[in-house]
């Protein structure tokens, strides 16, 4: 292959793919050889390698093939000898691309490859997160963060329920940083690797080593902090951590299922220094954010599935019906494009609703308070008058303790409105009876199985 095909080659990837995939992961690319009908590039990680296999490899062998060279195969290796410039084969990048600021972050990271992070997600970035009510203070502050001057909030606590997109603004956040500074240790993982991490530096005995290597990061990232909580040891060695790193003025972005202070079993110190930065909460998406994020990503999926056509209104409709989370939202999206492109057929409301039926069947459903408390009476054989009177017996207590437990964790209603239905109870009280329920979980397994099968005849 001649450098003047490849230039073409990737001057055709970039308006397919758009400017910021180019840059981030077609520029890097360097061709090596082309033998055997295997086109061999070379990469900078195995992580880039295969991800570009995964969503480009298709694309680059079918333009080769298009440009009359016989390819069956393209293949990726890692280069770990340092760069040459005089690549024979490789055209200098298209002028249209200016220097592969995403590529230096990636050879910054390779050369980091002993901090023991997670990999990023390449479309967890800023330019794919989109912005609504419920998040735009979240993302502001991910954004100052990411801007990378100094130190402003540390550290940065990104909470809120699943799947509303705290793990993308963290991965976004690494992404800028990494781009802009790509000379600063940017350590991204969640609160379970840091403990695995922490017990097998216990078990080489080579804590020394893990201390020095986590104080030595730049920008310090643990996502679901909430792991950590009633693990003693992990908690510990996080508390010291933390204190070191922004005694040296380190920045530290945390994320969590809930507020600091609501994290049962996390030491009060730990609660405490986690509250003294900013804490930002991710609110529960509303309709036009849903709508937002459908837009964005059906327009990516109309390139994807070329030729493919979403009537009018169908968009609108699953923003209107999935009210869950982000995540199932893509996962509907996604499901509806690759069925309608098997099918070959338009995405109609009629092909939505066929097709997603059970998402939507799930997204319908509401537990009622009053079907709660019928199920539990039911299941433990007491009466459902029961549930809402004033007996004390263990036999009939339990049960409502359950019950309770279950209108807090599957209904919206909060603890007054919990208790007005439990025969006028106070909120105290239904708090009481979760708590109970919460304690009992953790020790009786019977009880934790009951609730199993309750919430699942609940929610079918
Ligand atoms: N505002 C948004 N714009 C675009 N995509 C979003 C947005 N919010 C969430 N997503 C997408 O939803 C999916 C779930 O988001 P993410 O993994 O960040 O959630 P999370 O809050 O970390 O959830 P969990 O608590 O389960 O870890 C991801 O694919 C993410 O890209």
């Amino acid at each position: 292959m001649t450098n003047e095909t490849w230039g073409e080659i990737r001057e055709q990837l970039q308006k397919r793919l758009g400017k910021n995939n180019y840059s981030t992961w077609i520029e890097p690319l360097v061709f090596a050889e082309l033998t055997d009908g295997v086109a061999q590039f070379e990469v900078p990680t195995s992580f880039f390698g295969d991800w570009v296999r995964r969503n480009y490899g298709d694309h680059i062998r079918k333009l080769l093939i298009s440009s009359g060279l016989g390819v069956e195969r393209v293949d990726f290796t890692v280069n770990t000898a340092p760069r040459t410039a005089t690549k024979p084969a490789v055209a200098e990048p298209a002028p249209a691309a200016k220097a592969p600021t995403r590529a230096k972050a990636m050879r910054s990271r390779a050369a980091d490859e002993d901090l023991p992070g997670a990999p990023l997600d390449a479309r967890f970035t800023f330019d794919t997160f989109v912005v609504g009510k419920p998040n735009e203070l979240a993302h502001a502050a991910a954004r100052r963060v990411a801007e990378g001057g100094p130190v402003s909030f540390n550290p940065l606590f990104l909470y809120g329920g699943v799947g509303l997109g705290k793990t993308h603004l963290m991965h976004a956040i690494a992404h800028d940083l990494q781009s802009r500074r790509p000379d600063l240790r940017v350590l991204y993982l969640s609160a379970e690797q840091f403990m695995y991490r922490f017990v097998q530096a216990l078990r080489d005995r080579s804590v020394m080593d893990f201390k020095e290597l986590f104080r030595s990061v730049d920008v310090l990232m643990v996502d679901d902090v909430q792991f950590i909580a009633g693990k003693d040891s992990t908690q510990e060695e996080f508390f010291h951590t933390f204190n070191a790193l922004v005694d040296q003025n380190k920045q530290i972005v945390i994320s969590a299922d809930r507020a600091p202070g609501e994290i049962k079993d996390l030491e009060e110190r730990i609660k405490s220094r986690l509250q003294c930065g900013l804490v930002v909460d991710l609110h529960p998406t509303d309709y036009e954010l849903r709508l937002g994020i459908l837009q964005q990503k059906a327009d990516q999926y109309r390139d994807q599935y070329r030729g493919l056509v979403i009537a009018p209104g169908v968009l609108e409709f699953l923003a209107h019906r999935i009210t869950t989370n982000v995540r199932v939202l893509e996962g509907a999206l996604t499901r509806l494009f690759a069925f309608a492109s098997l099918v070959g057929r338009e995405i109609t409301l009629d092909l939505t609703q066929d097709c997603l039926a059970d998402i939507l069947r799930a997204s319908d459903r509401k537990v009622t308070i009053e079907e709660i408390q019928r199920k539990v009476a039911e299941h433990y054989n007491i009466r459902l008058s029961d549930m809402i009177g004033p007996k004390r017996l263990r036999t009939i207590a339990r049960p409502r303790q359950v019950a309770m437990y279950l209108s807090k964790q599957l209904t919206p209603r909060s603890l007054p409105e919990i208790g007005r239905r439990f025969g006028g109870r106070d909120h105290t009280t239904i708090m009481h009876g979760v708590r109970k329920i919460e304690e009992l979980m953790a020790t009786d397994s019977q009880l934790s199985d009951d609730l199993q099968l309750l919430k699942r005849l609940l929610q079918a």
